[in-house]
């Protein structure tokens, strides 16, 4: 037989062809260890809101979060990562509510300390869901987003969820320099295990357009973007110089959001940093993916789990993902958590 190349000594399909030796070769494996379960957190008792772009999540009171978080320590997810959906009538312009001690997140967050200790608690820190315009941050007259009183307000809320008992504060501002002066302020009051999760590549993406429903930002929104602060999608360069400045800053842990479409940056994040990497699988990559799944074009668990596996395999330390409680169910099926 006339060939070229190594062929046949070089047969790949050999290793391929048994599941043994697939297993022997594989490079990246998902396990519930790598999964970071976002949830949203609502006012009132017995209380469940659908999210129509979101099928299959809902918003849930703090009674129906907790037998949420039991099924997270059962099925051993490490953290759940909260996110608010307040009345209208506590929205301001400047978020303050944000800040209050006893608003609804740190409420939420000492429930769940309270009764499950061992889960670790994420807060998102951003002014989004409390402000009457839906952007990040404090506007000045003309709409435009201001830095440096907007960070007074993020260590305002940093403090009340860190106090309240918050394991890991995620702030998803993109302001630029809060990372430093959180820590700073963390510091000065003794929490110095608080652990801070840094969006630190997080893009000005459409693929958001679901959790700004699931938050009640949409709306407020409007036609406004968030281009002045979050990054251009066609760069990555710029993404490492983030994430260098939110490690200088004090950050423990770093991430890429989107997910699916940005897996370069995730990947280029983790070699140059080795640092914790995470990766966020946001609201519109959920929503297409079930989309497809619902209309029976997409084959459900296959699709979910290749999905969060090549998160692994581009790097990530951990996926924050809405499928989180669905593939913890999987892997627990298969013997692999
Ligand atoms: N600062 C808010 C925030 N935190 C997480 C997400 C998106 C998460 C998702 O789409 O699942 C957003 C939306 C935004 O920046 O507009
Ligand atoms: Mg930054």
């Amino acid at each position: 037989m006339q060939t070229l190349g190594q062929f046949p000594s070089v047969r790949m399909r050999r290793m391929r062809h048994d599941d043994f030796s697939r297993r022997l070769m594989r490079e990246s494996r998902l396990s519930v260890d790598d999964l970071i379960y976002p949830v949203f957190v609502t006012e009132g008792t017995n209380t469940r809101v659908k999210v129509p772009s979101l099928p299959g999540v809902e918003r849930l009171s703090i009674d129906l979060l907790l037998k949420q978080a039991e099924e997270c320590v059962k099925l051993g997810i490490p953290v759940m990562a909260l996110f608010p959906s307040i009345e209208d009538s506590l929205k301001t312009p400047d978020g303050s509510e944000a800040a209050n001690p006893d608003g609804l997140i740190p409420r939420t967050v000492r429930a769940l300390k309270e009764h499950f200790p061992e889960l670790g608690v994420m807060c998102d820190v951003a002014l989004d869901p409390y402000t009457t315009h839906g952007q990040d941050g404090l506007i000045d007259e003309t709409g435009f987003i201001l830095n440096d009183e907007t960070i007074e307000m993020l260590v305002r809320q940093s403090l009340a969820q860190a106090e309240a008992g918050a394991d890991i504060v995620a702030p998803s501002d993109m302001m630029d320099g809060r990372i430093g002066i959180i820590r700073q302020e963390l510091e000065k009051r003794g929490l110095i295990y608080t652990k801070i999760m840094a969006y630190s590549a997080k893009y000005a993406s459409c693929f958001y357009g679901p959790f700004r429903d699931a938050v009640g930002s949409s709306s407020n929104l409007g036609r406004s973007n968030k281009a002045v602060y979050q990054q251009d999608p066609a760069n990555t360069n710029e993404a490492l110089w983030e994430v260098g400045l939110d490690l200088a800053e004090g950050a423990d842990m770093v991430m890429v959001k989107p997910g699916m479409p940005y897996l370069d940056v995730l990947w280029r994040v983790k070699q140059e940093f080795l640092a914790p990497t995470y990766v966020y699988q946001v609201s519109g990559e959920y929503a297409m993916l079930m989309a497809a799944i619902q209309n029976g074009w997409l084959d459900e668990k296959k699709a979910i789990m290749e999905s969060l596996v090549c998160f692994k395999r581009a790097g990530a330390d951990g996926i924050l993902t809405y499928f989180a409680p669905q593939a913890a169910r999987w892997l627990a099926e298969e013997g692999r958590r």
